[in-house]
């Protein structure tokens, strides 16, 4: 079944294949999004490409069901490093569906790296003679965080850059904002977007019709030249689309990596043993309090003392999610080993104060002494840990038809299904 178009917006040309590009800065709610449609039966025969900033990714794990026989992308950022691998894997899709070796594509959703600028995977869209005359980008989709959106789009040229160049706006996290606040950000986002539609959305619940014929870049069924588009509008101030760039500062040249806002960097910390869930709790609220300014995101997956199932862990900034269990502990690159791992993106973090971090973390207390130590700090950020009401991800339970491609590194070298 084809993706609904929303009302008043213009299909996509039928002859080539539809892509959107999810973006949205780090922990605004794409991957909670995507674990939503890949359920909706609109979404059959829908191909996701998940992209991760960081040594290891996590994302892939917290999608639901996932069809793995395909595996495209090289790890890296797709809007500086690997967008050759991006070019790749979108012929190698065609290829296999023009083969029938899988069955007909009728999408693809790309979901870039909470860092990713979309002006260079678009331009790695439109750019390739093979891929701009079989696939058509039809829909920028820019999730923003009802929570945190104001400071990440003062803060970050990234985030400014992903609103601006949006054709939808999902607000997520509504349920966590007052009608205010909402408010003031959607007021924030008409300045920098005044044409982009705005959704709000709440606990990842969207029709995936959001994700269909919502950009100028569908609209015509030649292949567009961005060039003209980013370039001269915006050199001569003009109205139009160009002019948001104002706002996202000048695209760059063709084929000239631009690195992310420079002070921004990941690290990994690897646990060797299973760790006491509420001694893990206080050290990572104490990590988060006094870290707040330069943790910007915190995922992982754990192995808890006296539990078989992975605990995913989710923090942006200082705030941290409620805890939730996947059904099985992964088999793959690099979990395989059974060791938990955290991937920590940081901002301006000293090396002395990672250092720090990654000692709190190798010396938990034991849950006894975590719990007593705890008892009467009603700031730690990760309070909510402490009661532990763990839901529980069934990804088994539900079939669907959409395939989630993985980043290579996820994969055993030797496995059959490694490359495609
Ligand atoms: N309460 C609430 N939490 C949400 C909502 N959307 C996402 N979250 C939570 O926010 C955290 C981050 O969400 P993700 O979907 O992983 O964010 P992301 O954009 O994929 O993150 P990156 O891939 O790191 O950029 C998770 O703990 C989600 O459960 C929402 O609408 N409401």
């Amino acid at each position: 079944m084809p993706l609904p178009v929303l009302p008043g917006v213009n299909k996509a040309p039928v002859d080539r294949i539809p892509v959107t590009l999810l973006t949205g800065f780090l922990g605004g709610g794409k991957t909670t999004l995507l674990n939503h449609w890949v359920h909706q039966p609109e979404m059959a025969g829908v191909a996701v490409l998940i992209n991760e900033f960081g040594e290891i990714g996590i994302d892939h794990h917290l999608v639901d069901t996932v069809n793995d026989q395909m595996l495209l992308l090289e790890s890296g950022c797709l809007c500086c490093s690997i967008s050759g691998d991006l070019v790749a894997a979108l012929k190698t899709l065609f290829a296999r569906s023009a083969r029938r070796e899988i069955a007909p594509i009728t999408r693809v959703v790309i979901e870039t790296t909470g860092l990713a600028d979309p002006v260079p995977v678009l331009y790695t869209l439109m750019e390739d003679p093979f891929v701009r005359a079989r696939y058509v980008c039809d829909a920028v989709v820019t999730v923003i965080s009802a929570t945190h959106g104001l400071t990440q789009l003062r803060d970050f040229t990234e985030a400014r850059r992903q609103v601006v160049m949006a054709d939808r706006l999902l607000l997520s996290k509504c349920d966590q904002a007052t009608t205010p606040e909402l408010e003031r950000l959607e007021n924030e986002l008409r300045t920098f977007n005044p044409h982009a539609t705005q959704v709000r959305v709440r606990h990842g619940i969207a029709d995936p019709g959001v994700l269909t014929g919502a950009g100028i870049y569908g609209k015509t069924d030649r292949p567009l030249s961005l060039g003209s588009w980013f370039g001269i509008e915006e050199e001569a101030g003009a109205v139009g689309e160009g002019r948001y760039l104002k706002h996202a500062r000048a695209p760059r040249q063709r084929g000239v990596p631009v690195l992310h806002t420079q002070r921004v960097s990941s690290f990994v910390v690897t646990f060797e043993q299973a760790v006491p869930w509420y001694g893990f709790s206080v050290v990572m609220g104490q990590i988060l309090r006094q870290h707040a300014a330069g943790l910007l995101r915190v995922k992982g997956l754990l192995r808890l003392q006296g539990e078989p199932r992975p605990q995913v862990i989710q923090c942006v900034q200082d705030l941290a999610y409620p805890p939730v269990h996947l059904t099985a502990w992964p088999t793959d690159s690099p979990f395989e080993d059974g060791r938990g791992r955290l991937v920590f993106i940081v901002r301006e973090l000293e090396q002395a104060h990672i250092d720090a971090i990654r000692t709190a973390l190798a010396h938990l207390p034991g849950d006894r002494a975590a719990l007593r130590a705890s008892a009467t700090d009603w700031t730690l950020p990760t309070r909510c840990w402490l009661s532990r009401r763990v839901s529980v991800t069934a990804p088994d339970a539900v079939g669907h038809d959409a395939w989630v491609i993985q980043p290579r590194r996820f994969r055993a070298a030797n496995s059959p299904n490694s490359r495609v």
